[in-house]
């Protein structure tokens, strides 16, 4: 008798690089798709997790994090990790047990995907890759990011809009457009909020047309927390179109980080990618008042090559510029999107995974002068759609100021020193020279980061001087207490830093603030960590000021995830009280998603009636 692997051998769904038997359920055997990569595909439900330690009783509240997992197998077999479907973790710690709730965000795109038992849309943001059945259906997979805003949750994507879920029960309430106020094609997946006024500052890039068509549009909005409303909107040109991930926030200000990736809609007509890395372009920040801005206020700083991560604190000294600390490496960390040959000919692309490890990533603290001198400067470049703009650029180019090697990405702070000057830092590190079990795990899924760390600026770099009233005392007051685990003294501060072991890497931290606590930094940090040899998955709990002692707790979950992107912790008590104010007959009524078409669907839709009439 046949054995059941004789009857389904190792023959491939796909020809020439494209699915070719969609019936046949099987995913890619890539390197996308393969070990920790695999998709998971999970929804459910685990009710008192397993765990180690002790997990603190005074967390009352709920981690949520969100993965890319791809649902069906890929168009095209060379599809990357940043094109699958939004899946959202929530961790419910309460009386020093936890919970797991698993739910995709049921986005269009999974309507029209589940509807067909099949993928439909094609490569990443590359409409022009879609099956022609969803033409004119919004392809985000909400991927991104998973933020706690007046009592939703929004899963966002910066190539679409954020959609709305409950935060309790993970169900996705629909597209969210603000009741009606932000109707761009694109909305960012780092939306800021400030901790002082409750306001949400956000961003689009892109953010003109369709959303696929390479504008060179940037947005910027602030919406009120008390009242839901916009009050807040300025509309900017960038220097070409590249990629706008993440942004700074300062009582004044939004820094945005402009990345040397670039869009091209030759390229996508062609089927190729949405971005390539350009070594011969500049880094760029731009700089934007938050209130009353005009689109001529922006200022642009350029300065060498480089490659952004991703942001852990912004704001302003009592001299009025503006201190922006992100990670900042020093080569393509997206290596899935190398050089366009016919643009930079000769560009060396990423190469293979062991040289891309070695990619440094420093934290940079950048000093940016609002008021600095500043020429309008028309560009026309070959990239994008060949648009032309003016653009406000510095007449002097920029340089970190200080360059802290710490060698991390996914930088976290207490985000109550949202916009405020801070003295901590955590970030998911990668430390070669520390063991690791390669014959057990294979090449690291995702990176190597298998080491959390934890930085305390030293004073001299808190600029603190136009520090609030009512925030000395706690970690602030005592940085010898706040780290008194810290085992080397770093460039511009403390390190305090955890090795997981050779077979094991960190997803990003979260900063848990301690109920009742104060001091900026009194918490806990969570994180996902994996076991790359079982591909399985933990959530550790540290004293966040203590890492190198050890997690407080680990908890057991019986599942692979996936790789995730961005996380956030939110307090019970925001929950309930806003679960209590969304309720029927509450004071603010349930959450209300789009009611129409965004505005380039119904040009579109326009469009095709016009030609099916013809
Ligand atoms: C840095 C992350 C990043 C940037 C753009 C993306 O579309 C994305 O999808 C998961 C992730
Ligand atoms: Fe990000």
């Amino acid at each position: 008798m046949a054995h059941i692997f004789d009857l389904a051998p190792e023959v491939s769904n796909y020809a020439g690089g494209q699915l070719a038997e969609p019936d046949r359920v099987r995913f890619p055997k890539t390197d996308a798709f393969r070990g920790m990569n695999k998709p998971s595909r999970f929804e459910g439900d685990v009710f008192d997790l397993e765990f180690t330690g002790e997990i603190p009783k005074d967390i009352d509240g709920t981690f949520y994090r969100i993965q890319p997992d791809h649902r069906f197998p890929p168009l095209f077999e060379d599809d990357i990790h940043f094109n699958g479907d939004g899946a959202v973790t929530a961790i419910r710690i309460a009386g020093g047990h936890a919970d797991l709730k698993q739910r995709y965000v049921q986005t269009e795109r999974y309507k029209a995907e589940t509807a067909a038992r099949r993928s439909l849309f094609g490569r990443y943001r590359n409409p022009g890759t879609d099956n022609e059945s969803v033409r004119g259906v919004i392809r985000t997979a909400s991927n991104t990011n998973i933020t706690f805003w007046r009592g939703m949750l929004l899963a966002s994507k910066e190539d679409g809009p954020p959609f709305a879920m409950d935060p309790v029960t993970l169900e996705t309430i629909g597209r969210y457009d603000f009741e009606g106020q932000i109707l761009s094609p694109t909305f960012t997946a780092h939306p800021k909020f400030d901790p002082d006024t409750g306001e949400m500052v956000c961003f689009a890039y892109e953010a003109g047309g369709d959303g696929a068509d390479c504008s060179l549009d940037v947005a910027v909005w602030t919406v009120d927390g008390a009242t839901g409303r916009k009050t807040e909107e300025c509309w900017y040109k960038a220097p070409f179109p590249g990629m706008i991930h993440d942004c700074g926030l300062s009582k004044n200000y939004v820094v945005l980080a402009l990345t040397p990736i670039k869009m091209d809609l030759a390229r996508m007509r062609r089927g190729g990618n949405k971005f390539a890395w350009d070594p011969t372009e500049d880094q760029w920040y731009g700089v934007v008042p938050r209130r009353g801005a005009k689109s001529n206020d922006i200022i642009w700083f350029r300065a060498d090559n480089a490659f952004h991560g991703h942001v852990a604190g912004c704001y302003e000294l009592a001299t009025g510029e503006i201190a922006f600390d992100l990670t900042v490496a020093d080569g393509n960390v997206f290596f899935f999107f190398p050089p366009d040959s016919s643009k930079t000919p000769g560009a060396q692309d990423s190469g293979p995974p062991g040289k891309r490890n070695k990619l440094s990533s420093p934290t940079m603290r950048w000093i940016f002068d609002p008021r600095a001198p500043k020429t309008a400067t028309s560009i026309t470049n070959s990239d994008g759609a060949g648009e032309a703009a003016v653009v406000q650029i510095a007449d002097q180019r920029a340089a970190p100021a200080l360059v802290w090697p710490t060698n991390g990405e996914f930088s976290r702070i207490d985000d109550r020193r949202v916009t405020k000057p801070y003295r901590h830092f955590w970030q998911a590190v990668v430390d070669p020279a520390r063991p690791y079990d390669f014959a057990k795990c294979g090449p690291p899924a995702g990176g190597l980061f298998n080491c959390l760390g934890h930085y305390t600026w030293s004073d001299e770099h808190v600029h603190d001087g136009s520090r609030d009233e009512g925030d000395a005392g706690g970690a602030n007051g005592d940085p010898a207490a706040a780290t008194a685990t810290a085992t080397q003294r770093g460039a511009f501060g403390l390190e305090d830093v955890f090795y997981a072991g050779p077979t094991m890497t960190f997803q990003e931290p979260a900063f848990i603030p301690r109920a009742g606590g104060e001091g900026e930094g009194e918490g806990y940090l969570i994180a996902l960590l994996n076991h790359l040899d079982e591909l399985r998955n933990d959530v550790a709990i540290f004293d966040a000021q203590r890492l190198a002692a050890g997690p407080l707790a680990v908890i057991h979950l019986p599942l692979k995830l996936k790789l995730g992107l961005h996380g956030n912790f939110v307090d019970h008590r925001d929950i309930d009280a806003w679960q209590k104010r969304r309720a029927e007959g509450g004071d603010v009524g349930p959450v209300q998603p789009a009611k129409e078409p965004l505005p380039w669907q119904k040009a579109f839709l326009a469009e095709r009636r016009d030609a099916a009439s013809e």
